[in-house]
């Protein structure tokens, strides 16, 4: 696999309370110059980005229920009606994790099924957030996203006690089969450590380090 080919499974990664609207243009550039997947930035910072990305193929994308996925499933549905009206591809939603924890299974794919019909024919990545789950709760989480007609399943926020791991993305391409998407995210920082998820079954890596990952130096992360 190309650098190139590996660039366009990258969600080139902006999140968290520290981030300005510099920074994301800077992200955006980076984005068209290395022709990634997408951006994926704060949800208020949509607006911004379908701006600087108008002219090209990479994609807008946003997080829905980030980081704690403990918004009530309106709030959820609220937040994919305004993204994609204002311009976001693909939505990023996290699961209820504590729901799922303690066998609410239909509230939890009822919560996914929601943005999935509020997304209409945006992209919805359903994050599971394996750093708080069991091998077999991990499989369930999968399994209700895929039910809930999700596109991609996708391993973490990068805000957790931990991020993807190779075992991990294996498992969750074992679940979903061959169709569903899987994205890879959180604590990938190296080409090396993208290639060993995308042989494990990722069709997506979310990374706050795209260019680090493509060229192989360190970056100024300072937002
Ligand atoms: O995909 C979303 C994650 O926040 C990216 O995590 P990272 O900053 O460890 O690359």
């Amino acid at each position: 696999m190309t650098k190139k080919e590996i660039a366009g499974m990258i969600d080139h990664t902006i999140l968290g309370a520290e981030v300005t609207k510099t920074a994301v243009r800077e992200k955006c550039r980076e984005a068209k110059e290395y022709n990634f997947a997408s951006v994926c930035a704060n949800p208020d910072q949509v607006t911004l980005i379908a701006e600087e990305l108008a002219d090209s193929p990479v994609k807008v994308c946003t997080v829905i229920g980030f980081p704690l996925g403990v918004n009530a499933t309106m709030t959820k549905v609220a937040e994919a009606e305004i993204a994609a009206a204002e311009g976001a591809d693909e939505l990023d939603m996290v699961i209820k994790v504590g729901a799922l924890k303690e066998g609410d299974y239909e509230l939890v794919k009822n919560d996914i099924k929601a943005v999935v019909e509020a997304a209409g024919d945006k992209l919805v990545k359903v994050i599971i957030e394996t750093c708080y789950l069991t091998d077999q709760e991990k499989v369930k989480a999968c399994e209700l996203a895929k039910e809930a007609g999700a596109d991609f399943v996708k391993t973490s926020t990068g805000f957790g006690s931990g991020g993807a791991t190779v075992e991990d993305i294996a498992l969750m391409r074992k679940t979903v089969g061959k169709e569903m998407g899987v994205k890879a995210s959180g604590g990938i920082h190296s080409l090396e450590e993208a290639k060993a998820m995308i042989e494990a079954g990722a069709t997506r890596i979310g990374a706050s380090s795209g260019v680090q990952i493509i060229e192989g130096n360190e970056v100024n992360s300072d937002y």
